[in-house]
Order: structure tokens, then C-alpha cells, then sequence
């Protein structure tokens, strides 16, 4: 282990009672924090252990747990069924404020779908389409030599999409974003109402758009913690893996 994630780690758990007390509110990124990477988006399963772990902590924060996701809120339920969190899908085009309310969707998708047709027939069938509404995911783990062709195709059409649609590095792929869908907005959000509001903000993700959510959180004087550092991040502490996360996670129960 470097010394730099054995200070972090050390750091992070000589407070663990403050993680347990109604101090804290949790913001959890999915893929490649909770759930290990699998070869298609829809591979991934969570264990009854994950969904206890959840229930648990969900229980011990008084429900100051939310996810924070690229995933619809619609594929986070059904990947965690019976289990429902409050979260933000989408990057935050999508809330939902308690686990039983309805979904909020920031206003009507821009018609991406002739876009993304054009792309997955330029890239053919290695790549992996994902259409989530005003968000498009291409996937190339299964053909990683796409990925710059991939990536220049998104950068090519932000020139025909409407103002504000960004590119961003996805996990073994890329993502095509709204101005408005943002992982720090989408936990400001939270932090403004019960029961998060009055809480310090503890977010946990390891991708390149979990970069805004640390922002926020380091703002907000919370934690940030990037699974699997890389260099350059601005989140505060780093956990080395999956299995490093969820054993943190279970040290706060
Ligand atoms: O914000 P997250 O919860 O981390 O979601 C980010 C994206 O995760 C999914 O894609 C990634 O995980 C897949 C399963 O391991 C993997 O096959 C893919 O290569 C990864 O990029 C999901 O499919 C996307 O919609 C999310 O935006």
C-alpha cells in the first residue's frame, strides 16, 4: 500500500464515531465504487450483503444516504431491487428526493436517438450504445481500440447538439452530458433538504465525472474519496478498490 492511501485510509478511520453519529450524509457512486466493473452495464448484480450494507447505513444516517449516478434511477432500482435509496440518476437530470416518491426528470430530452444511430453504425457492433434520454453512454470495453474513434464522434457532435452538452471520459468509454448534468448539483440538491440538510457530505466515487461531486463536497467542508486515485483528483482521501470501499463502508455501521 503507497503511504499516501495508507494516510488517507489511517486518517479517514481514527474518526469512525464521526461517521456514525447524525453529523454525516452519504453520497454513493455506483459503478467501480460499490459494484466491481463487468465487460456490459447490464452484467453488474448486487449481493444481499451490498443491499443489507446499504439498508444499514441508510438506517444509522436517519435516510441521509442517496445515490449519485450515471444510471437512470429507473436501472438503479432495478439493479438494487427490493432495496430504493433516494438518488439522483442521469447525473442529476433525475432525482428522487425520497425512496417512494415519484422520479423528477429535469425537463424533455433533446432527440438524441438519430445521433446515437449514427454513431453505433460508424462503430459497429464492439461498441456498446447506451441511450439514457438526453444522455448518451458509448461503452468500448469489449473493443478498446474504438475508443478514440468513439470520443472524436461525441466531440464531432457537439457541434449540432444544443448549448452546454459536454464530453466526458467514462470508464472504459465516453459520455455525452447536458449542461445540467452535474454530480455536485445533483448533491447540492440533497444538502438542501431533510435530512441531509445541516449534515457534513461524504461522497464516494472513482470516475472522472465524480470529479464535480468532490468539488461540492470540498466546498462544503465534507469528504471526498476517490476509489482508485489516480494522480490528479481533488478528492481528499482515496480507497484502493471495491472491496477497500465496502469494508470502509461496513466499519461505519
Ligand atoms: O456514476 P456511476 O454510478 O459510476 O455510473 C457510471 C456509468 O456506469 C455504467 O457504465 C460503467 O459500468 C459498466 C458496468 O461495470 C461497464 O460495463 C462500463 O464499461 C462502465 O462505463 C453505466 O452503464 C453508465 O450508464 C453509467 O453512466
Amino acid at each position: 500500500m503507497s503511504e499516501t492511501l495508507q494516510k488517507v485510509i489511517g486518517e479517514t478511520l481514527q474518526k469512525p464515531q464521526a461517521l456514525l453519529t447524525g453529523e454525516w450524509a452519504l453520497f454513493l457512486d455506483i459503478d467501480g465504487t460499490l459494484l466491481e466493473h463487468a465487460e456490459h452495464p447490464d452484467a453488474v448484480s448486487v449481493s444481499d450483503e451490498l443491499r443489507s450494507l446499504l439498508q444499514g447505513l441508510d438506517l444509522k444516517l436517519n435516510g441521509a444516504v442517496a445515490f449519485i449516478t450515471g444510471r437512470s434511477v429507473a436501472a438503479v432500482d432495478q439493479l438494487f431491487q427490493p432495496l430504493k435509496l433516494r438518488a439522483a440518476g442521469l447525473y442529476g437530470l433525475e432525482h428522487r428526493l425520497l425512496p417512494d416518491d415519484d422520479v423528477e426528470v429535469a425537463d424533455e430530452p433533446a432527440d438524441i436517438a438519430a445521433l446515437a444511430d449514427e454513431i453505433e453504425a460508424e462503430l459497429g457492433r464492439g461498441a456498446y450504445i447506451e441511450r439514457k434520454g438526453r444522455v448518451l453512454a458509448i461503452h468500448t470495453r469489449a473493443a478498446p481500440h474504438l475508443l478514440p474513434r468513439a470520443t472524436q464522434l461525441v466531440e464531432q457532435a457537439l457541434a449540432v447538439l444544443p448549448k452546454g452538452y459536454r464530453v466526458v471520459p467514462g470508464n472504459a468509454g465516453v459520455e455525452l452530458l447536458p449542461l445540467e448534468a452535474a454530480k455536485g448539483a445533483a448533491i447540492r440538491r440533497f444538502m438542501d433538504i431533510a435530512p441531509f440538510a445541516g449534515r457534513r457530505p461524504v461522497f464516494l466515487g472513482d470516475d472522472t465525472s465524480d470529479e464535480n461531486g468532490f468539488e461540492a463536497v470540498n466546498d462544503a467542508g465534507g469528504i471526498s474519496i476517490r476509489v482508485k486515485p489516480p494522480a490528479h483528483t481533488t478528492a481528499q482521501y482515496g480507497l484502493a478498490g471495491v472491496a477497500e470501499t465496502l469494508a470502509w463502508l461496513r466499519g461505519q455501521l
